[in-house]
């Protein structure tokens, strides 16, 4: 097989270029983006881009927006250029609506609503900060010709100034980075499926395999500079997005004033100045993991389906469709599983030529199934729970005709496969890691998050033998300074806030965030063969 037939994308019914996917960079961009836009006539939001953490500090922030021009999208020249508008926007706007240490704001002006609405229907996105706008399109490089990596990145914008939230985009920057090598993994699996090449096919498993391991040292490193506790309280409430926000004060979410509200595919059902409401900013965005979901045949269920108690069920059901595969000469075809709603929502908040490629991918890929029916000879499933052990048949049926060769290549084939699996679950298995530590932990804390101080009540005075004097005249205590959890403004911050040990910590999509992750990463595990 020649090896360009191997590297080839020809299997998509577009090329890379049209769905804005390289196999250098995968999602990100192959040049740096722009850090400024090159007309003049932007400069008011460019300079205004660059004072935002001064500005949120002086309390000045919101008037300076107002006074702001507004400005037409039509000397954008590029999608290069509309990117950097959208990064723009989106760092004014939520900084707008969250402000500092100010109640939120539901009306977004017209000379930042209309504008961003426009750009954002361009890219193909809803105006909201989502993972394309922080970290695919927020990046620039110290050394030009150099690697992609943490000793050779800076962020463009950031909401509060700190070196935490910088790191935090970088880490995640750097983790997109490698879809490009994802990618050329993943297009040669695909090939070797479609040609039946098992040699390519084991290569590129175990490439694939090294680079998530990478990925999920790379995850690891979030640790070094992004300190949890600033993190949830400091960054966190600016990625906030205005659905589920009624604690922070956005019920209804917003009105972006005078601007027509496209949703993200393109439609346009919200009538002028009434309330919209669209979910933050999440990682859960990033189209890097989603492709080794699809690459993988990773099935997802809603919440509450799917997953069989006994880990082995899933697998069985797939052999016996195999095993009919085989006698039906491939004229049946497997099962879809349904996907799980929120990570087929967050597709939605993907930039419209990300979210095209993840489904033409998924609707061409069948690596799995190729692996199934060419390991049904030596495949032999774990009789309790998954392991990192990979069970190989121990005895082949006496009746099989297949030479040893063939039976070395499955199990070959098998292994890799498995491995693969496995290091996709132990990328999940960190992540929970880290949601517990810079979410839940944090918001089951007894710090104070505005005076550092605990929160755990004082003990009551003993009752007074005699009157008391009367009090001093003492300064008020700042609002922040108080004992009690709730109704303190403090303790309610965008996406931040405080909950008591029995209750749930809630993820973007407002629903139970580790026990979401855990079924997710379960899906993960059953997928193994
Ligand atoms: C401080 C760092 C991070 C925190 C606190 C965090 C938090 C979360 C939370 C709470 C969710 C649940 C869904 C949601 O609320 O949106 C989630 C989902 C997800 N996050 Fe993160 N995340 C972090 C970093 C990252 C990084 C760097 C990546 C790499 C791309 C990532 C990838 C994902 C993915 C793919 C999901 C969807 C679930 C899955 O596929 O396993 N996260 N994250």
């Amino acid at each position: 097989m020649a090896v360009d037939e191997m590297n080839s994308w020809n299997f998509m019914p577009r090329s890379l270029s049209a769905y804005d996917v390289n196999l250098v960079n995968g999602f990100l961009p192959l040049e740096e983006p722009i850090s400024r836009l090159p007309d003049l006539y932007y400069k008011p939001w460019e300079d205004l881009a660059a004072e935002v953490v001064h500005l949120q500090l002086a309390g000045i922030f919101r008037q300076r927006v107002l006074k702001l021009p507004q400005l037409s999208t039509h000397r954008l020249t590029n999608l290069r250029e509309y990117q950097r508008a959208c990064v723009l926007l989106s760092f004014l706007s939520h900084s707008y609506v969250w402000g500092h240490n100010q109640p939120a704001e539901e009306i977004l002006p017209p000379c930042l609503a209309v504008p961003w609405c426009e750009v954002s229907r361009y890219v193909g996105i809803s105006p909201i900060v989502t993972n394309a706008t922080v970290v695919l399109w927020n990046w620039r490089l110290f050394e030009k010709n150099a690697a992609l990596d943490l000793q050779n990145l800076a962020t463009q914008l950031t909401f509060t100034g700190s070196i935490d939230e910088s790191w935090f985009y970088l880490v995640s920057t750097a983790i997109e980075a490698k879809s490009g090598e994802m990618l050329r993994s993943i297009g040669r699996m695909i090939n070797a499926s479609i040609h039946d090449n098992k040699q390519v096919a084991i290569e590129s498993l175990n490439n694939l395999t090294s680079t998530i391991n990478e990925v999920t040292k790379i995850l690891a490193r979030m640790y070094e500079k992004n300190d949890p506790y600033l993190f949830y309280w400091k960054t966190r409430q600016y990625l906030a997005g205005w659905e589920n926000m009624k604690d922070a004060g956005l019920e209804n979410g917003i009105i972006y004033k005078d601007a027509k509200v496209y949703d993200p595919n393109g439609d346009c059902n919200t009538p002028v100045n009434s309330f919209k409401k669209f979910s933050g900013g999440s990682a859960a965005q990033s189209s890097t993991i989603q492709i080794i979901d699809i690459a993988l045949g990773v099935k997802h269920y809603p919440d509450n389906q799917g997953l069989s108690e006994d880990f082995n069920q899933n697998v069985q059901n797939d052999k016996k469709i195999a095993t009919s595969e085989i006698a039906q000469r491939r004229n049946h075809t497997f099962q879809q599983a349904p996907g799980n709603p929120y990570l087929l929502k967050m597709r939605e908040y993907m930039p419209y030529s990300h979210r095209q490629f993840l489904t033409d991918l998924g609707n061409t890929c069948n690596f799995r199934e190729y692996v199934l029916i060419n390991t049904l000879d030596v495949s032999d499933i774990s009789p309790t729970q998954f392991s990192e052990s990979i069970n190989i048949a121990e005895s082949v049926p006496a009746t099989n005709q297949k030479s040893n060769s063939s039976i070395s290549v499955q199990k070959d084939l098998l292994k890799a496969y498995n491995r693969c699996v496995s290091a996709l679950k132990t990328f999940r298995d960190a992540h929970i890691d880290i949601v517990r530590i810079y979410i839940v932990n944090q918001a089951k804390s007894t710090v104070n998050p505005t005076t550092n101080r605990s929160l755990k009540p004082t003990p009551a005075p003993a009752a007074p033998v005699a009157p008391a004097p009367a009090p001093a005249p003492v300064t008020p205590a700042p609002a922040a300074d108080t004992q009690s959890k709730s109704p303190n403004p403090a303790s309610v911050n965008g996406l931040a806030k405080q909950v008591d040990d029995d209750q749930t910590v809630l993820g973007t999509g407002g629903t139970d965030a580790i026990s979401f992750l855990k079924h997710v990463r379960d899906e993960t595990i059953s997928t193994r063969l």
